[in-house]
């Protein structure tokens, strides 16, 4: 399955699960059953799949979530009383995501040659895993950073290698050393070494000639190169069609030199996603570049956060996720939260959120996935008619400001805008008219509007009541919110999964703490 595939089956996986009207064990299990397919035919390793699904059921448990026992998965559905999201699946598929980041990031960083000091990387692969273009790649790459690399062709088993290796080089003019007649690559990659270290070059790279794990004798050679030449950094290059051999591939190399980062080349081509994982996971290395094409340039820095959004099909996944907080940006909340307990839900609290949402470009599509998410707002499949919708109810709200007529408040005696009254009865007839025509839309929109306005206002008039502290102060917050208020705004599917009243009381017992309150909202120290 190529790369383009796979994201498509696990989006669809996700979608599917996004449809259901209840997450249980066995729709989660569904969803997770496809996306392991689909890794499996992209050629991830079977054990990195098996693994990856047992660690996203471990985030993902439905029964823990019920317990209370995940505070990972409840705090992100409390942060959930913010704006009536089915967050469960937002939480599946940031598992999904961040799972596959963990396993294309081992965590520790890949030598970066410094400039001005002579640094040694050798480059090692099969055969025709396009190791002899890719240290050109690598050497120009650098050049054009300020480096004066060099390069030294070490091997003397594919006749015509040097030729290759001495066309490059003269290409992008970039020093190169190498022998038509000395056989030992020992002696070669010595030399070329030492003369280029005299040179001052500050990046001497050191190819091999391709091998396969079969061929003890040439894995012995390599050895040797490697302990000769004392090299900072071991690069494994792989061509990513290699499909399943990936893993005891990079695992062979790794067993005999210490590869300290992977190059996976050809991912212009159809290639297979999965290779870079087992690579990765194999050699416990991780994938600096990326190899997209015969020419010197096409050679891409390798960042795992975008390649996983490829991956999964989703744009940019991760800048969703960060954008997701935008919906109510936390230092608000306080302050939102304060007008939503006096039963404030005004016609301007809702232009802001459709403000957010939009915000949120494309990524608001995602929104409209989520069950929950108002389905009359959003229906699914009708994204962009459900964007030009919230345009359109801006459109009529902004000649509602423009007109600036005030209201004389009952209590207060403050004279408010339209926008600022959470009296929906205010909105009269001539009222209707006025906006309709100011905003040149039917009168039937306005109404449309309103009612919108007032489905979200009872959905928010569950707030009411809840004790607010002053702005910053959200441990304050936690300490006034009680689980009453919690049932009245959580989404009812949501409410049964954690277990009812019952369970929702326990569970605040539980995270009683303020820190963990605290953390609830995306506050304090984490
Ligand atoms: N499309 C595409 N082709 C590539 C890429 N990298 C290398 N190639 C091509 O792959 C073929 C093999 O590349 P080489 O650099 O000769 O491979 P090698 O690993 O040095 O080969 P051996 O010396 O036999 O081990 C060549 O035709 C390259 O042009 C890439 O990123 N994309």
């Amino acid at each position: 399955m190529v790369l383009a595939q796979l994201g498509g089956s696990i989006s669809r996986a996700l979608q599917q699960m996004s449809n259901a009207t209840i997450i249980d064990e066995k729709v989660l299990n569904d969803c997770l059953n496809e996306i392991t397919r689909a890794l499996l035919q992209s050629d991830v390793q079977f054990k990195l799949v098996r693994d990856m699904q047992t660690n996203i059921k471990k985030i993902v448990n439905l029964d823990d979530l019920a317990a209370g026992h995940n505070k990972r998965k409840i705090i992100q559905q409390v942060k959930a009383f913010s704006i009536p999201i089915y967050w469960p699946i937002v939480g599946v598929c940031e598992a999904v995501f961040n799972e596959l980041c963990t396993i294309l990031d081992p965590g520790k960083p890949a030598f970066t040659p410094k400039k001005g000091k002579p640094s040694v990387v050798m480059f090692v692969g099969l055969q025709g895993s396009g190791k002899t273009t890719t240290c050109t790649k690598y050497a120009y790459y650098h050049q054009k950073k300020g480096y004066k690399p060099a390069l030294v062709c070490a091997d003397t088993f594919r006749a015509g290698a040097f030729d290759q290796l001495k066309q490059n080089a003269t290409k992008a003019k970039i020093p190169f050393y190498g022998s038509y007649t000395e056989s030992d690559p020992v002696r070669i990659a010595v030399e070329g070494v030492e003369r280029f270290k005299k040179e001052n070059c500050d990046l001497i790279i050191v190819d091999t000639s391709g091998r396969h794990k079969q061929e003890a004798a040439l894995f012995e050679e390599m050895r040797q190169v490697s302990e000769a030449t004392k090299p900072d950094l071991v690069l494994f290059v792989m061509d990513s069609s290699i499909g399943q051999a990936a893993f005891d591939q990079a695992q062979a190399f790794k067993q005999s030199v210490p590869v300290g980062a992977v190059i996976v080349t050809k991912m212009d081509g159809h290639a297979k996603g999965g290779g870079a994982l087992s690579a990765v996971a194999a050699t416990k290395s991780p994938v600096i570049f990326i190899g997209t094409g015969e020419h010197m340039d096409e050679f891409e820095i390798f960042d795992v956060k975008p390649f996983v959004s490829r991956l999964l099909g989703m744009g940019d996944w991760s800048g969703f996720m960060d954008k997701i907080q935008e919906v109510v940006p936390m230092d608000q909340q306080p302050e939102l939260l304060q007008k939503l307990s006096e039963g404030n839900f005004t016609l301007r609290i809702m232009y802001e959120q459709f403000q957010s949402i939009l915000k949120m470009g494309p990524i608001g599509q995602v929104f409209s996935m989520l069950p929950g998410f108002s389905q009359e707002l959003m229906p699914k499949g009708q994204e962009k008619e459900s964007q030009t919708k919230i345009k359109r109810y801006m459109t009529m709200m902004d000649s509602m400001t423009n007109e600036g007529k005030f209201i004389l408040h009952k209590l207060t005696q403050n004279l408010l805008t339209e926008l600022d009254s959470s009296n929906p009865k205010i909105m009269n007839e001539s009222r209707i008219i006025r906006i309709a025509r100011g905003c040149g839309r039917p009168i039937m929109d306005v109404m449309d509007m309103l009612e919108e306005y007032k489905r979200l206002a009872k959905v928010w008039s569950k707030m009411k009541g809840l004790k607010i502290p002053k702005k910053g102060d959200m441990s304050a917050l936690s300490r006034n919110m009680n689980a009453q208020h919690m049932s009245k705004v959580l989404p009812p599917q949501m409410l049964k999964q954690i277990g009812g009243m019952g369970g929702l009381q326990s569970l605040m017992k539980q995270m009683g703490s303020s820190k963990d309150m605290m953390g609830m909202f995306g506050g304090g120290d984490k």
